[in-house]
């Protein structure tokens, strides 16, 4: 498909993610990996690819952090589920910023601290809680 104001070819986002749902299998069946640094951040193109894959996340203004919030029930469901929330990161060995406000306001916030910024262990993270989330039937 050519633009005609460019002539530039155009490939629809369709074309270039033929399957939302089967990239974000591969998220999915992924492991994070140990990150100690010396890796490069992803860049605003890489994140913008990614984010198609993890419905509910918003990415920072300065593009180092993936972000979703949700409200629980009350309190203590709150916490369950942030103490299910560690155990899968604990599992993963890549933590996430948890925040409790409001007494049942929970924000997740997802960033690669050895390289401050946004690494694929952000997003295979950010999979496997969209996944934990609809399970709970949470959102
Ligand atoms: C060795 C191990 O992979 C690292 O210490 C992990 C631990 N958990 C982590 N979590 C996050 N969010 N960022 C990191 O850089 C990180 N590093």
């Amino acid at each position: 498909m050519t633009d005609q104001s460019t002539s530039e070819i155009v490939t629809p986002v369709c074309e270039l993610f033929p399957d939302q749902s089967v990239l974000t299998e591969s998220l999915l069946a992924k492991k994070c990996l140990p990150c100690e640094g010396g890796i490069p951040r992803l860049e605003p193109a890489e994140i913008a690819a990614h984010l198609l894959l993890v419905p509910g996340w918003q990415v920072s203004s300065d593009s180092k952090m993936i972000s979703r919030s949700w409200r629980a029930r009350n309190f203590v469901s709150a916490m369950e589920q942030l103490n299910a929330l560690a155990e899968l990161a604990e599992a993963e060995q890549h933590h996430p910023d948890l925040h409790l406000t409001s007494y049942r306001h929970i924000r997740v916030d997802l960033w690669t601290h050895a390289i401050d910024g946004l690494s694929e262990n952000d997003f295979i993270l950010a999979a496997k809680i969209n996944q934990w989330l609809q399970k709970q039937s949470i959102t």
